[in-house]
Order: C-alpha cells, then sequence, then structure tokens
C-alpha cells in the first residue's frame, strides 16, 4: 500500500531563525507520475525535498513517502528513495565504479552481487569507459550521471532529483533528460523533481505545481497551465492605420483586441491555429488585405511570470 507514491498535507517548515520557507503546502503523486515543483531561486524548493527525503523534519503537516510517514518510519522511507541533491557528497579520489561498488556493499549487496550491479549502472547511464576512472576527472555531466547511477543502486520505488540539470550544457541537459524519462516511462519509477527551467518541467512532467515564496500558486498538467492564461495570439499586419481599423472591428466579433496600434492588430482568441482560416476569409470578403501574420501559444513562461506577478501584488 502506498508504494511508489507521495502524499503531503499542510507542510509547513520554520526554520530555526524563524523563516518560513515551506507555508502549507498540500499535494499527491501516483506511483509511476513524474511530478514537477517549479519555482525561482529560494522558493522552497530545496527544503521540501529535504523533508521528503528525510534529511529535514517537517514543522508540521503530514508528509508520507512510500507509504510510510517521514517524521515515525524514515528508515522504510530510506529503502524506497533515491536522492540527487544539488551538491554532490561524492569522495571524489575514488573511481566511479568504486562509488558504485561501495554503495552496493552499504546496501547489504554481496562483493559479487555488488560488482555485477555496478558493472549494470555504468552501462544504464553511458559511462561505461569512465568506470576506472577518478571522479575529480569527470565532466560535470558525468558526475551527474555517476549521481544519478548511485541512487539507482538498491532500485528505489521513488526518485528525487533536485534541480538535476543545473549547470550543464545542452547535450548533457539532454541526456539526463533521456534518462529520466526512460526511469520514469519504461521502468515505472516515481519522480520527483525540481527544477527552475519552464522548458525541463514541460519535458519532463505529468503534472507541475509552481511554488513561490513557500506556497504553491499554481498546479496542473503542463497543457492545463498553458490554457489557464487562456487563448492563443495572432498578430496581423495590415497595409495602412485605415485598413487595421476596419479589421479591427471585424476581428473583434470572433475574439478579443488584444492590441492595436498603427497597422498591427493582436487578437487573443481560442485554438488560434483552427479559427486563423475562417478569419481569413472574413476578412478577404470585406476586401481588406492582410500583409503579415503571426501566431504565438501561451508558453509555460508566460504562466510562471504571470502567477508570479499576481503573487508580488497580493
Ligand atoms: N537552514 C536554514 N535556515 C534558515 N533559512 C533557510 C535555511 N535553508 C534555507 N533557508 C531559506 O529558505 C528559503 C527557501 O530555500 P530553498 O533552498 O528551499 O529554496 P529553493 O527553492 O530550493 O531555491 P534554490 O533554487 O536557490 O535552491 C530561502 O529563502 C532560504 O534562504
Amino acid at each position: 500500500m502506498g508504494e511508489g507514491t507521495i502524499q503531503i498535507k499542510d507542510l509547513v517548515k520554520v526554520y530555526k531563525d524563524g523563516f518560513t520557507a515551506v507555508n502549507g503546502v498540500s499535494l499527491k503523486v501516483n506511483k509511476g507520475e513524474c511530478y514537477a515543483f517549479l519555482g525561482p531561486n529560494g522558493a522552497g524548493k530545496s527544503t521540501a525535498v529535504k523533508i521528503l527525503t528525510t534529511l529535514s523534519e517537517p514543522t508540521s503537516g503530514i508528509v508520507q513517502v512510500g507509504g510510510f510517514d517521514v517524521k515515525t518510519e524514515p528508515d522504510k522511507v530510506r529503502w524506497e528513495i533515491g536522492v540527487v541533491l544539488q551538491e554532490t557528497g561524492l569522495d571524489k579520489e575514488l573511481t566511479g565504479r568504486e562509488i558504485l561498488e561501495y554503495q552496493a556493499r552499504l546496501f547489504h549487496m554481496t562483493r559479487r552481487m555488488a560488482k555485477e550491479r555496478a558493472t549494470h549502472l555504468l552501462e544504464m547511464v553511458g559511462l561505461e569507459n569512465e568506470g576506472e576512472r577518478q571522479i575529480k576527472k569527470y565532466s560535470g555531466g558525468m558526475r551527474r550521471r555517476l549521481d544519478l547511477a548511485v541512487t539507482l543502486v538498491h532500485e528505489p520505488a521513488i526518485l528525487f532529483l533536485d534541480e538535476p540539470t543545473t549547470g550543464l550544457d545542452p547535450l548533457n541537459r539532454k541526456a539526463m533528460w533521456n534518462e529520466i524519462r526512460r526511469l520514469n516511462k519504461k521502468e515505472g519509477v516515481t519522480v520527483f523533481l525540481t527544477t527552475q527551467y519552464l522548458e525541463e518541467a514541460d519535458q519532463l512532467a505529468d503534472y507541475i505545481s509552481i511554488i513561490n515564496e513557500g506556497k504553491i500558486v499554481a498546479s496542473g498538467t503542463p497543457e492545463e497551465l498553458k490554457d489557464s492564461i487562456g487563448a492563443d495570439l495572432i498578430t496581423f499586419e495590415f497595409k495602412d492605420e485605415e485598413a487595421a481599423g476596419k479589421a479591427a472591428w471585424l476581428l473583434g466579433k470572433s475574439g478579443k483586441i488584444d492590441y492595436q496600434k498603427g497597422n498591427i492588430v493582436t487578437v487573443s482568441i481560442q485554438e488560434a491555429d483552427r479559427q486563423v482560416v475562417q478569419l481569413l476569409k472574413d476578412l478577404s470578403g470585406e476586401q481588406i488585405e492582410v500583409a503579415r501574420l503571426d501566431v504565438s501559444s501561451p508558453t509555460l513562461d508566460d504562466v510562471f511570470i504571470r502567477v508570479t506577478a499576481e503573487e508580488e501584488k497580493e
């Protein structure tokens, strides 16, 4: 019961100095889901991950990971999870293989099993040719992949990744995304990740919560979040201001005029890619010629900017 799931109810974390880093967060993650906490620096993401992974205690609220309570059954939680934190604690004098074998021994594997597991994991994260090299000679991307391999030693049902690709170049970021996706979709590992990158949340997560100043300010699937900020935008450019004026009157019947200046008119409208053909027909019926056209859909960036701006206003 509860295997591979995460449940948080009214979580609050107040640090010793009185600072409230997490302020009433509730959420649920189902087995096999990829859930992203998206938020700016200092939003409370790492604090939440530390609590979920038993490294820090909640001030109040209920936190269950893999069906176990983090406060009363932390040892059971630890067997269920793998954690990749921002700061890697790996001893850089050791080789990749030594670290993996050491970790496997910590999880009570025999010497032979540990060796086999290390070989398998090195292959899995694409480090099969680097296993005998010292970690200090690894690139940043290789270290992250080794971090991931280390957390997979005991085949956890839930994986916590705190900003897994911060500081990586685009190529290494994509490789890491592929690995996370494979673990989540092919092996059914539940993934809870934090990120400052909208693209990362969009690429990986089934469900996203935007967190700011310790509170969830918006949540949904990537599609729902994009939809929540509303319609698509179509920007028309006409030959002159007069044509634009006539067009705005006509376009205003189908959508909301978002912007009008000079020979430019922007309409906000649902499902713009479907509507645009009809709008062009309507304009042509009135002998209004369109010089240029641009259709754009809202991005998660727009959602993020809007919800954090609204928070600041309040
Ligand atoms: N031990 C601590 N004592 C007091 N305040 C802390 C402590 N650790 C973190 N904080 C504060 O809590 C807030 C949330 O920090 P946290 O590290 O959880 O944010 P974050 O969203 O992970 O940001 P980042 O992306 O920068 O890691 C910050 O304002 C931080 O300064």
